[in-house]
């Protein structure tokens, strides 16, 4: 039990170490956002690759978190928790929110694009966020897991343009929270979400 505790503490972040981490996973996604326009040179590329293995070889030095630690981990102090940190979806910024709605910004950079326009799965996953965000928020209270998600693609995301998205709650039944969003490029629609959250059972 009390290493268990002890794995629990030492797993929670400071500030400091949040921060180096976060700018640690900025500096990698620039990386990949970087891979996804240039113009290949093997030579060039043959540095980067012996550069980026060395840095590989710094993160391989430090422990891992523990696997069985759930609470930490799952923190929302945790950076392993929050998806936008570790580079997983786009960053967005909440412009309003906390009354069963959401209303913000995001931008697909060059590493979510499919082909000239932001990946149809990059779309999914960011909805899943976002609509995940608002499932799980001060209204409903509590933990829900994605039961369905569907999305309909309405035209093409541009990559690297400022898209606005709102999110709401359709309905509550029981454990059951029916979440919809839309995500706009100035006054053209991009693409539409829904999908069912469901709660745990309590008993
Ligand atoms: C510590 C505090 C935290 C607070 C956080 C606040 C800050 C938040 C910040 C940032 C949040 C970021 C948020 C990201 C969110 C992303 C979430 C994910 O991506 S989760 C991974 C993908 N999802 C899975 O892996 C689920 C896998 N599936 C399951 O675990 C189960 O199937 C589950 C839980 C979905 C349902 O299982 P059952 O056993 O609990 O419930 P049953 O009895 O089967 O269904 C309950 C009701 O739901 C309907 N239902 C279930 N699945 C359905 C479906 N696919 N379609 C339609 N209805 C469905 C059923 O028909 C039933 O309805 P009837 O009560 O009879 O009316």
């Amino acid at each position: 039990m009390m290493e268990r505790i002890h794995a629990m503490v030492a797993s929670a972040p400071t500030a400091l170490e949040r921060r180096a981490y976060r700018n640690a996973v900025d500096a990698a996604v620039r990386i990949l956002d970087r891979l996804a326009v240039i113009e290949p040179d093997a030579d060039t590329l043959r540095k980067c690759e012996r550069a980026l293995t060395q840095v590989e070889d710094a993160l391989r030095s430090l422990p891992t978190l523990p696997e069985d630690v759930e609470a930490p981990a799952h923190a929302p102090g945790n950076p392993r928790f929050n998806p936008a940190e570790r580079g997983l979806v786009p960053a967005f910024a909440i412009d309003a929110g906390d009354t069963g709605q959401l209303v913000g910004r995001v931008q697909f950079s060059p590493r979510f694009g499919g082909t000239a326009s932001v990946h149809g799965g990059a779309l999914s996953l960011f909805f899943d966020d976002a609509l995940g965000m608002v499932a799980n928020g001060s209204v409903t209270g509590g933990v829900a897991r994605t039961a369905f998600l569907r999305i309909d693609y309405r035209s093409l995301a541009p990559l690297d343009v400022e898209l606005h998205c709102r999110v709401w709650i359709e309905a509550v039944d029981g454990r059951k929270r029916f979440i919809r969003g839309e995500l706009c490029h100035g006054d053209r629609l991009v693409a539409e979400a829904e999908g069912l959250w469901v709660a745990p059972r309590t008993r």
